[in-house]
């Protein structure tokens, strides 16, 4: 399972080289406050568990750049403008991630589930399960910003 990684802190498994993963992430707002979730489609590492859309950055991209392509490739929409709003590190086995959340809430198109995801627009508490270990910090910052009290989800 993931760990996350306080600010500072250096992930000693597997050496101090251990190479960062950049990850740009869309938390897709309505005006009413509702936020997209997806599952991570089959095949992938933690398939079927559900997370804020995204992916990784290819060399040279901004996270900016990298998030309105995967949104593009993987839901079929164009985004407007991407407010950066928190970074955190995870340490996974399978890699050590930096997750670069983003707050979207300007974008084109139909919804469009291109890889064979689920998604569910979801408020406080999320229902749906299970909830990816790197996206449970974004709850608690949206339940602190909504002053939000009791678990963020199920
Ligand atoms: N998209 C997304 N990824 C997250 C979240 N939380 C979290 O820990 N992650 C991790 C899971 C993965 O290790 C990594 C994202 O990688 P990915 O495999 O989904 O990215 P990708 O679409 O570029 O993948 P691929 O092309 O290599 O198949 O970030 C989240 O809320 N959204």
């Amino acid at each position: 399972m993931g760990t996350l990684v306080a600010d500072g802190e250096r992930a000693r498994e597997g050496g101090a080289d251990r190479k960062v993963v950049d990850v740009a992430v869309g938390i897709l707002l309505q005006p009413e406050g509702a936020f997209l979730l997806t599952s991570r489609p089959v095949g992938k590492v933690y398939e079927g568990y559900w997370e804020f859309p995204g992916g990784k950055l290819e060399v040279g991209e901004t996270v900016e750049q990298a998030l309105r392509r995967e949104l593009q490739e993987e839901l079929g929409i164009t985004i407007g403008a991407a407010e950066l709003w928190k970074t955190q590190m995870v340490d996974y086995p399978h890699a050590l991630v930096r997750l670069h959340f983003c707050k979207v809430r300007d974008w084109q198109g139909d919804l469009q589930m291109r890889e064979g995801q689920s998604f569910a627009w979801q408020v406080l508490p999320v229902t749906e399960t299970p909830v990816l270990p790197g996206t449970v910090p974004v709850l608690a910052w949206l339940a602190e910003e909504r002053s939000f009290s009791g678990p963020t989800h199920a």
